[in-house]
């Protein structure tokens, strides 16, 4: 379980863009993130993700303060994480299989990197992510050709290939239509179910939160100011939050 409490950010011009963040990650939970252009959703996302540090505030992994963790223990917690881009950035011209392999390969000792030897259970893993997001049967297409939703599969086989616990995705579904974009949250809302991974997703549209999410938080300037487990918005809070 993952808790942080009283996170906060300013950043050198002296904004504050988070401010006193406090909330709970459960495993196998998918959260949805959602407020207002600017309101700090990704300011969160890339804090959780640990890829800016905050000002202050406390990050506790399982009852340890990450601050107070050593070096070795902190670079295991990053491996655990994975942060999904918008727009995903690809090997256009490898197959969706290579691209998955990539992401398992980060473990890989690198004489096997280097001789481009792949190990079976890195073929197993990568196979296995590909038929969790559907996409099993596609596995030897080349990525150029293939759409947005899938591209977006693809990343998201690649960042849970090495066991994440951890998902950060900021708009995972910008751009796409809305049958893919559900068909995105239904993928991501199993893998929170089969694999106990924690997903947080920065959403624009309420809607979608509402149809996938176990929990909503709500964000405005800067701060957490809601929190909605297993049911709807209120129409208040939707006002307040779009
Ligand atoms: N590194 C930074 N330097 C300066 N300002 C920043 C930085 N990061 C975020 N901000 C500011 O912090 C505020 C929150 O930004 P953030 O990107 O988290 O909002 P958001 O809710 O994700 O918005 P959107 O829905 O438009 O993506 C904004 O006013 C933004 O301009």
């Amino acid at each position: 379980m993952i808790v942080i409490s009283g996170l906060t950010r300013t950043i050198p011009d002296g904004k504050t863009i988070l401010k006193d963040v406090d909330a709970r990650l459960e495993p196998g939970k998918f959260i949805a993130v959602v407020g207002s252009s600017g309101s700090g959703k990704s300011a969160l996302l890339r804090a959780l993700a640990l890829k800016e540090v905050w000002t202050s505030g406390e990050y506790k992994i399982d009852g340890k303060d990450l601050m107070e963790s050593g070096f070795l223990a902190k670079m295991r917690f990053k491996r655990q994480i994975a942060y999904l881009e918008q727009k995903p950035i690809l090997y256009e011209k490898k197959t969706a299989l290579k691209n998955v392999l990539i992401g398992a390969s980060e473990q890989t000792p690198i004489w096997r990197r280097i001789t481009g030897m792949v190990r079976s259970d890195d073929y197993m893993g990568a196979m296995d992510m590909l038929e969790h997001v559907g996409l099993m049967e596609r596995s030897k297409q080349i990525v150029e050709r293939m759409s947005g939703g899938e591209r977006q599969r693809i990343a998201i086989a690649r960042a849970l290939v090495h066991g994440a616990r951890l998902v950060l995705a900021d708009e995972p579904v910008s751009g796409l239509d809305p049958h893919t974009s559900e068909e995105m949250m239904a993928t991501l809302k199993k893998l929170c179910r089969e694999k106990g991974t924690t997903i947080v997703a920065a959403l624009h549209r309420v809607e979608l939160a509402e149809k996938f999410a176990d929990e909503i938080w709500g964000m405005q300037d800067g701060r957490l100011v809601m929190t909605a487990r297993g049911r709807r918005l209120t129409a208040a809070e939707k006002m307040r939050l779009t």
